[in-house]
């Protein structure tokens, strides 16, 4: 149904932060970006994110769900009704719950918002329920941006292998080799989920001190590590397990309580440089050393966290924004590269990447009526 060649895509996104929804304008026949275009953001009010908050951990048909999935539909239409140029939309839903092991009975995994309604409403295409498949087939369902990672490497004109990180709430990692024919091709990616990043230094400086996060890291850059409580923290089975994997939000419950008898700038110190060493891990498993890290996310803007993977890593690292790119909107710029991926048959996952046996293309396409 998409006529061949480019098409101008939008792509949203709700993060684990739970702090809104980013959009992004992408143009690309699914292979190559040939432009980046037009970005907007729209904050989920304290009231939707309490019902966002209520309903983590749930599936559907479960309390609280339905409400979540309104506030995820609502605030999504209002804000890609603004992308009137956008042919396609990727719709990647906010994640209330990941289980790709199966450990609550079924391998499943739920983003909340239907890519059914939305589409009625905007009256153009939708791409979504992105992760689903992959999980019913095996993989992890996570991550997903590294095909876009891949394109955006090219779209940089990167000639040698390099890694690209997102710090949100939890962390991954893409290592890639650019100058392979395209990101399914074996050898070109190796992509995992290395620990948790934001989440629990956000949870501390909520507990403790009432605020959002640790802004620019300048509490942890006032605090002393606790260095044993780190290599605890790294004893955890998950950096055992051999790459691809992915992590819930919830996966490290001890690791805020454990720096409970620590000062506030000590226990954010801990925290961060726990999130720095988890990266550090990860790069063990890389084919071969990258030639740079890039860094996106919010946890770009935290200079503790970026002083502390610098320690660790045997590589320049710098945001994205050294390449041209945009490190708040990657993900959402991921889900319109996908979402045309997805219209056009190619996979989005495969074996590097989320474990998943043979390459996939996930998402459902729902077209309005
Ligand atoms: N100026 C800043 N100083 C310190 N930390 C910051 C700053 N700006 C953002 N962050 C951190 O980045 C987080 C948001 O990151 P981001 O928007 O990339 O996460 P997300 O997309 O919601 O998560 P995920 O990628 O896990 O889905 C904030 O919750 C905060 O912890
Ligand atoms: C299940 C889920 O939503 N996972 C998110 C989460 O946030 C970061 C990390 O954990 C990553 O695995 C993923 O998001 C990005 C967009 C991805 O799929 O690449």
């Amino acid at each position: 149904m998409l006529k061949p060649g480019p098409v101008w895509a939008a792509g949203a996104m709700s993060g684990t932060s739970l702090d809104g929804v980013d959009a992004a304008m992408v143009l690309t026949d699914g292979q190559r970006i040939l432009d980046f275009g037009r970005t907007d953001y729209r904050p989920y009010s304290e009231t939707e994110q309490e019902v966002l908050r209520a309903a983590l951990g749930r599936w559907p048909g479960e309390p609280g769900v339905e409400a979540a999935a309104e506030v995820v539909e609502t605030a999504h239409a209002e804000l890609l009704a603004g992308m009137v140029d956008a042919r396609l939309i990727g719709f990647h839903g906010q994640t209330l719950a990941h289980d790709p092991q199966g450990m609550s009975g079924a391998r499943r995994t739920h983003q909340a918002g239907s890519g059914r309604v939305l589409a009625e409403v905007l009256g153009r295409p939708v791409v979504w329920d992105f992760r689903s498949t992959d999980v019913e087939l095996g993989g992890q369902g996570a991550p997903l941006v590294p095909f876009f990672h891949f394109a955006a490497a090219q779209w940089a004109g990167l000639s040698a292998p390099v890694a690209f990180l997102n710090l949100g709430g939890v962390a991954n990692v893409t290592w890639l080799d650019p100058r392979a024919a395209g990101p399914e091709v074996a050898g070109a990616l190796l992509a995992f989920d290395t620990g948790p990043a934001n989440a629990p230094i956000n949870d501390l400086v909520h507990a403790r001190l009432g605020g959002a996060r640790d802004e620019g890291g300048a509490l942890a850059l006032a605090g002393r590590a606790d260095m044993d409580l780190v290599e605890r923290f790294l004893a955890h089975p998950f950096f055992l397990r051999i790459p691809p994997k992915s992590l819930d939000r919830n996966e490290f419950p001890d690791l805020l309580k454990s720096v409970e008898r620590l000062s506030d700038a000590d226990a954010a110190a801990t925290l961060t440089a726990a999130a720095a060493a988890a990266v550090a891990r990860g790069f063990e498993h890389f084919p071969e050393p990258p030639a740079a890290l890039y860094v996106a996310g919010g946890g770009r803007m935290n200079a503790a966290l970026m002083v502390e993977l610098a320690r660790r890593l045997n590589c320049p690292v710098a945001p994205v924004e050294d390449l041209g790119l945009d490190g708040d909107m990657l993900e959402a710029q991921a889900f319109a590269y996908l979402a045309v991926r997805v219209a056009r048959g190619l996979p989005t996952s495969g074996p590097s990447t989320t474990g998943v046996a043979a390459l996939v293309g996930g998402g459902q396409l729902s077209a309005p009526s």
